[in-house]
């Protein structure tokens, strides 16, 4: 038998009030895997993102799972403790200094000091650049530093599964390359990921599979390596017209 899929989700509609804008969404990514969902603006990606993460209830009929077990009617936040994490933007609390954002973060993984020290630590490790920031309260740090406090929080809460919604908005391509090495590690500790991508080239040089989504549906489903020498279906997908 397959080994259950990291996440999937099956014959998932949703609506905003009395518009539909996801129909019959059926997405999976393995255990390990890092999967894309691109397209263009307005398709749905942040909607089925929603779905998953738990913040949207998908109409009748569809079905989240994470690792085999329906997840459909599980909260977020416990979706969060079941090893099923989302970064959205650059959240961080603006007030509290980068220290404090990790060891916040870190309550949720565990309240004993010694381990929480040890978490955080581990973290400054891998971003040294937010060590040297850590007395500093994150209103004032870079978009690029605040992406890597959050990706920071997440290497402390190790999820099985991360989805990232826009990870590279805004920010200058020279960052955008240092942090796509920090999830890939993320990957390699063994965190699946989906990631939402605007930039369909940021998303190819990170995921195995992509999905391209049209109009509230998935038209199209590739491999990274399937679409290296393929720029003219790239464009086609991200221009939509195939649904
Ligand atoms: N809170 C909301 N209330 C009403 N309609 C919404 C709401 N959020 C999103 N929509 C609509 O749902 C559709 C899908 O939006 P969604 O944000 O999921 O698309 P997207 O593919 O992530 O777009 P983008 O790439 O521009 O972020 C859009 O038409 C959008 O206007």
């Amino acid at each position: 038998m397959r080994p259950a899929d990291a996440l999937s989700c099956a014959a998932v509609d949703a609506s905003y009030g009395p518009v539909q804008v996801l129909y019959g969404v059926n997405v999976r990514v393995a255990a390990g895997e890092m999967v894309g969902v691109c397209g263009p603006n307005g398709v749905g990606k942040t909607t089925l993102v929603r779905v998953l993460a738990g913040l949207q209830r998908p109409g009748a009929g569809g079905r989240v799972l994470l690792e085999g077990r329906d997840i459909t009617g599980v909260p977020a936040a416990r979706r969060v403790r079941l090893g099923l994490s989302t970064v959205v933007g650059q959240q961080a609390f603006g007030s509290l200094t980068v220290e404090e954002n990790l060891r916040m973060y870190g309550y949720t993984v565990s309240r004993r000091d010694g381990r929480l020290r040890k978490a955080v630590d581990g973290a400054f490790a891998v971003f040294p650049r937010l060590y040297e920031r850590r007395d500093q309260p994150a209103s004032t740090l870079s978009g690029g530093e605040r992406q890597m406090l959050v990706l920071a929080k997440t290497l402390i809460q190790r999820p099985r599964v991360l989805l990232i919604d826009e990870f590279s908005l805004g920010l200058a391509p020279v960052v955008v390359g240092g942090l796509l090495e920090m999830v890939r590690r993320l990957n390699r500790l063994g965190t699946a990921l989906l990631v939402v991508e605007q930039s369909v080239n940021v998303a190819l040089s990170l995921v195995d599979r992509a999905y391209f989504m049209e109009k509230g549906t998935i038209v199209a489903e590739h491999t990274s390596a399937d679409l290296a020498d393929r720029p003219d279906l790239v464009q086609s997908l991200m221009l939509g017209g195939h649904a």
